[in-house]
C-alpha cells in the first residue's frame, strides 16, 4: 500500500496526465524531424521596411556562410553588414543586418541565424528561396522555433504558452499578463507547489522507511497532512479565480442593454470607435445582437449591442428581445442605458424594475450580476438636471452627442473589467483549460492521499474491495 500512496503523492505532484503543468524539458523529447535546419521569415508578410528571416540547426553556420560575402561567421551576437548573394548563382540579393546566435547561447537553445533585410517582397523570397537551396534546411513549420525552445529546456510549457498570448495581445492588459506569464511567473508558483509537496513526500517516506523507529519524530504524518492540506487551499483560490484569467485572454462580455431609443447603438459606436450598428431616431432598429471585440480603457471585451426591450412589438421583434434577454443572462458586465429625458417613460421604469434593480439584488451564491447604469442624453437635460428621480440607483451621466462624461464611463468600465479579469499585478492567473484541468487532477489526488494518510493501514481492507481503486493507486 505504502508503493501506492508514494505513487499518489508523487502522481499528485507530476500531474495525471504528462507533460506537466509548468513542464520544462530539455531532455528526452524531440520533436519529429529535429535534427534539420529549419527557416522561416519571422516577421509579418507584406511590405515593410525591414524583414527578419531567422534559422536553427546544425547548418546555421553554413546557410550563413554561403549566403554571405566576406564568407567567415561574423561575431557571436553582434550584428553585422553583409551583401547577400544567391549561393547557386551569385546573384545578389541584398546590403543587410546578419546575426550569429552559437548554441546553446540562443533562443531556440540551437545554433541560430538571422538576416535583417530590406522589407521588399522580391527580398524576401530571393533570401527565402536561396536558403531553401543550402542542403540540410527546410521551410520551418508554424511553430517550429518555439517548439525547439521548449525541446532544449529555454521556455517551459506555460512560457511557451505566454509567447503565444503576447503575440496575440491586443489590450495593454492582455499584454502584461502574457509578459509575466513568459517571464516565468505561473510556472515559478507551479514549481513552488511542487516543492511544497515533495516536502511533504519527503515526510511520507521517512515515515515509510522508519515507522518502526521509535526515536520517528511524533507527528510526521500530521505534517505532511498539514502542508497538503495548505496546498489543497492555495490551489482551490486558484481554480475559483481560474475565469478571471480566461477572461483576460479572450475579452469579456460587455451587453449593452436599454429601452428602444436609449442611445445603445449610438453608445456602442462612440466605444467601439467604429459604426458597427446602425444609429436611427426610429425604435426597434437593432434586432439582432450586434458583437464587437473592442479595447476598453485597456481591457478586452466582446461588446454586444441589442434590441431594445419592449412588448407588443411583431415577431421578429420579438425574437430580438429574446435573443437580447439570453445574452443578459451569459453578461459579465451590463450597461444599461436609459434616455435621461425620459426616465418617467413607461419602457424606462420597466427596465429599472426587470433589469437594473435585479441586477443590483444579491443572487442566492451571493455574487451579484455587474451592472453600470447609464444616463444618456444629458444634453437634453436643462442646465440643472433637477428632474433625476432622487431613488434613482448610482448611475453615470453621459452624452454620446457631444462625449460629455464618456472619460467618467471609461474610469468606471477600468474598474468593473479589472475585477472581471483580475489583476496581473497581484499574481499569476490561470490562463487555459488546461492549467484547470491539471489542478483539479492535482486537488483530486491530494484529497485521496490525505484520506489514505489519516486511514493509514486501517484502509487497506476497504481498498482490497475496490480492485479499480488500487489499480488506479498503483498498489504494492
Ligand atoms: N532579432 C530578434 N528579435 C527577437 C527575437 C529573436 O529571436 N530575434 N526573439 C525571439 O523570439 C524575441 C527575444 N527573445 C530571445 C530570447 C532569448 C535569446 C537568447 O539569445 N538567449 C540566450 C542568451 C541569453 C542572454 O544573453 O541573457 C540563452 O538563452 O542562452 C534571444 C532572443 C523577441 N525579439
Amino acid at each position: 500500500m505504502w508503493r501506492g500512496l508514494w505513487t499518489l503523492v508523487s502522481r499528485a505532484a507530476r500531474g495525471p496526465h504528462s507533460p506537466r503543468l509548468c513542464t520544462r524539458q530539455g531532455s528526452g523529447y524531440r520533436a519529429p524531424g529535429s535534427g534539420a535546419t529549419i527557416f522561416a521569415l519571422s516577421s509579418g508578410q507584406g511590405r515593410c521596411g525591414i524583414a527578419v528571416i531567422r534559422t536553427s540547426g546544425p547548418a546555421s553556420g553554413h546557410a550563413l556562410q554561403s549566403l554571405t560575402a566576406p564568407r567567415d561567421l561574423p561575431l557571436a551576437r553582434k550584428a553585422c553588414l553583409r551583401l547577400l548573394s544567391d549561393p547557386r548563382s551569385g546573384e545578389p540579393l541584398d546590403r543587410a543586418l546578419v546575426l550569429w546566435f552559437p548554441g546553446p547561447q540562443s533562443f531556440t537553445g540551437e545554433d541560430c541565424a538571422e538576416f535583417h533585410v530590406h522589407g521588399g517582397p522580391a527580398v524576401v523570397s530571393g533570401v527565402l528561396q536561396a536558403l531553401g537551396s543550402v542542403p540540410g534546411l527546410r521551410p520551418a513549420e508554424a511553430g517550429e522555433f518555439t517548439r525547439r525552445a521548449f525541446a532544449h529546456g529555454k521556455l517551459s510549457l506555460t512560457e511557451v504558452e505566454g509567447l503565444a498570448d503576447l503575440i496575440h495581445a491586443e489590450t495593454e492588459a492582455q499584454r502584461r499578463q502574457a509578459l509575466r506569464q513568459l517571464d516565468g511567473e505561473l510556472g515559478d508558483l507551479c514549481r513552488g507547489w511542487a516543492e511544497t509537496l515533495t516536502k511533504a513526500l519527503a515526510h511520507v517516506e521517512a515515515y515509510i522507511d522508519f515507522s518502526e523507529d521509535d526515536n520517528l519524530e511524533e507527528g510526521v504524518l500530521d505534517q505532511a497532512d498539514s502542508e497538503v492540506r495548505k496546498l489543497e487551499v492555495a490551489l482551490g483560490v486558484h481554480l475559483r479565480d481560474a475565469r478571471r484569467g480566461q477572461r483576460l485572454r479572450s475579452g469579456a462580455h460587455v451587453v449593452v442593454a436599454g429601452p428602444p431609443n436609449a442611445g445603445k447603438s449610438s453608445l456602442v459606436n462612440l466605444l467601439s470607435r467604429k459604426p458597427v450598428s446602425i444609429v436611427s431616431p426610429e425604435p426597434g432598429t437593432t434586432r439582432d445582437v450586434l458583437e464587437t471585440p473592442v479595447d476598453l480603457a485597456g481591457f478586452p471585451a466582446l461588446l454586444s449591442d441589442t434590441a431594445g426591450l419592449r412588448e407588443g412589438v411583431g415577431p421578429v421583434e420579438q425574437e430580438g428581445v429574446r435573443r437580447a434577454q439570453k445574452r443578459l443572462e451569459q453578461a459579465d458586465l451590463i450597461l444599461a442605458v436609459l434616455d435621461a429625458s425620459d426616465l418617467a417613460s413607461p419602457a424606462s421604469c420597466n427596465f429599472l424594475d426587470t433589469v437594473v434593480i435585479p441586477a443590483g439584488a444579491r443572487n442566492p451564491n451571493g455574487s451579484r450580476q455587474r451592472l453600470l447604469l447609464v444616463l444618456n442624453k444629458s444634453d437634453l437635460l436643462p442646465a440643472g438636471r433637477s428632474d433625476l428621480h432622487p431613488d434613482l440607483p448610482s448611475h453615470l451621466l453621459l452624452s454620446c452627442l457631444t462625449g460629455e462624461g464618456l472619460d467618467g464611463l471609461l474610469e468606471a468600465l477600468k474598474k468593473e473589467l479589472a475585477a472581471l479579469c483580475g489583476d496581473p499585478s497581484t499574481g499569476p492567473l490561470l490562463t487555459r483549460s488546461r492549467h484547470q484541468h491539471h489542478l483539479r487532477g492535482c486537488l483530486d489526488a491530494l484529497g485521496l492521499l490525505r484520506g489514505q494518510v489519516r486511514g493509514q493501514w486501517k484502509l487497506r481492507p476497504r481498498l482490497e474491495e475496490h480492485p479499480e481503486a488500487l489499480g488506479y493507486l498503483g498498489t504494492a
